[in-house]
């Protein structure tokens, strides 16, 4: 109400409440306010000293009634309030309710019977509330408020199922509940709201499931999964790692969790730069990072990782969170190494093959023309190899080409290549030699190594071999050259007698006794 009787309780100042508790009124201040009991009516205004402007009008009674704007403005800001709450509940789903303790009946809010789906007549008990809920939640609810009507706790607060009366549909409330005692202090009822939160458990659960599926599938993925956090200053964490970690890196993903710089102490220390300047330069042009590197782990174990990792755009002088995955290369990498091994060399001895020596001379040349060096070329036959297949079989030829390659590798330094490149046939390289006498020392040396007894597949046999040797740049100045300069003083070889060493000409009248004197002279 915001108007009030003329001459009664309007434009009361100090005087006019005194005034008014006169006769058959009887009036309260509360504050400003003044409630006044007329005639047996109740009626409540704004004790004020100001006048009202609208002018005053009577009733059909025949009773004159002045406004009172400061009344009218509070009980419209009231109302307005009042409607706001009510909005935002009716917005936030939220329902009230009172629970008298001797009755164990309720009172709702409209909300409340909206969210339960329940109308005016339905029986308001403390059965009827737990009618409500779901069934499987039904006996620990209604266990519970029993529990705190009797006292044993002040407040009430949980999420449960409820079956909604209109339309039998499932869904969740927030139920929140305070007990408020009597004078005498027992507990004299239970008030508090009921918020559906059906949308948010539905949320939840989708997200609950969503994160299930993911790390389903993060523990089948045959790799290291992780979220990483750098911040503008440098420092940094790991977010997220899943469980392979401990199957790659031989640490469990909590260990980098807790400290990311556990798995930088693992990185292969001939790796560290390569995986920093390539991180580093990542991290700047903020592209993403691939990388293959090697680590140990704490078991001591070599292992080939391959990461790909991607930044999530973010804002500059914010933390970027790096999203990526690391798998186990080890495999692949031998795999790799065994496919190149295999295109480079005899699969029989080991040596280098046709295309790997060609590779080697190629790259030998090229030196030995910038420093003004020189290197030899000898081309190796075994001499009578046919009657040892023949005599002793396959196998055993193979044995013994097997003893003949690693005596021929005895015979020369790291840096030259011995290769086979056909049946019985050899070439070798060296590299740096000082001319032609230590040319023909090493061949000399092979030459004398191969004529000793073999034990091949436990069979004692005798072979020896002709060499013909060619120099770089004296005989010839490309490899094709050298090639045909050597197999030239071979030919020469296997045509004087065998076993024995030729060099291209015009020294062709090499023999094993010249050699040895080469040898001895320097
Ligand atoms: N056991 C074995 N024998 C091979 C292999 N490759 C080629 N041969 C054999 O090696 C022999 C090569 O013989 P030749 O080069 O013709 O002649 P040789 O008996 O060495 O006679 P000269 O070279 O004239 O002294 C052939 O009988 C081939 O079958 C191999 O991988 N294993």
């Amino acid at each position: 109400m915001w108007l009030h009787e003329a001459g009664g309780v309007t434009g009361f100042s100090g005087v006019a409440a005194g005034q008014a508790q006169a006769a058959n009124r009887q009036s309260t201040h509360i504050g400003d306010l003044m409630q006044t009991t007329h005639r047996g009516r109740k009626t409540s205004c704004l004790v004020t000293g100001t006048s009202t402007s609208l002018p005053p009008f009577r009733n059909g009674a025949g009773h004159m009634f002045h406004y009172d704007h400061r009344l009218m403005n509070a009980e419209e800001m009231f109302k307005k309030s009042n409607f706001l709450l009510k909005e935002s509940l009716r917005i936030a789903c939220i329902g009230s309710y009172k629970l008298d303790v001797r009755s164990l009946l309720w009172k709702s809010s409209e909300e409340l019977d909206n969210i339960f789906g329940i109308d005016k007549g339905y029986v308001r008990s403390l059965q009827g509330w737990i009618d409500l809920v779901h069934p499987q939640d039904a006996e620990m609810i209604g266990q519970s408020l029993r529990k705190k009507l009797l006292g044993q706790r002040t407040s009430f607060n949980h999420e449960y199922r409820i079956v909604r009366k209109s339309n039998g549909e499932t869904g969740w409330v927030r139920h929140i509940g305070e007990l408020t005692h009597g004078r005498n202090g027992k507990v004299a009822s239970m008030v508090g709201t009921v918020q559906d939160i059906t949308e948010r458990k539905r949320n939840e659960n989708l997200l609950k499931k969503s994160r299930q599926r993911f790390e389903r599938m993060a523990e089948t993925v045959p790799a290291v999964l992780y979220d990483y956090v750098l911040n503008p200053d440098g420092t940094n964490r790991f977010t997220y790692m899943n469980r392979r970690c401990k199957e790659i890196y031989g640490v469990d993903a909590e260990e980098i969790i807790a400290d990311s710089g556990k798995l930088w102490t693992l990185v292969h220390d001939d790796d560290r730069c390569l995986v920093r300047d390539e991180d580093n330069r990542c991290n700047k042009a903020g592209t993403g990072l691939i990388l293959e590197h090697r680590i140990i782990t704490p078991q001591g174990e070599l292992k080939w990782l391959h990461i790909e990792s991607r930044p999530s755009p973010t804002a500059p002088e914010t933390p970027a969170t790096w999203s990526g995955f690391i798998v186990d290369i080890t495999e692949r990498k031998a795999t790799e190494e065994k496919i190149r091994h295999m295109a480079h060399h005899d699969s029989l001895t080991g040596l280098a093959n046709r295309a790997l020596f060609s590779d080697r001379l190629q790259n030998a040349l090229s030196s030995a023309e910038r420093d003004g060096c020189s290197s030899a070329l000898m081309a190796l036959d075994l001499d009578l190899f046919k009657p040892v297949n023949d005599q002793f079989g396959h196998l055993v030829g193979d044995a013994l080409l097997k003893e003949v390659a690693q005596r021929m590798v005895g015979c020369v330094r790291d840096s030259d290549t011995v290769a086979r490149i056909g049946g019985d046939e050899f070439v070798v390289l060296l590299r740096n030699v000082a001319g032609e006498k230590e040319a023909l020392a090493v061949a000399e040396k092979i030459r004398a190594t191969l004529e000793q007894p073999f034990i091949a597949a436990g069979h004692t046999v005798r072979i020896s071999c002709c060499l013909g040797l060619a120099l770089y740049p004296v005989h010839g100045e490309d490899g094709l050259a050298l090639h045909r300069h050597a197999d030239d003083a071979l030919y020469r070889a296997k045509k004087d007698g065998r076993n024995r060493v030729r060099l291209c000409e015009p020294l062709a009248n090499y023999s094993p006794a010249l050699a040895r004197a080469v040898i001895s002279s320097g």
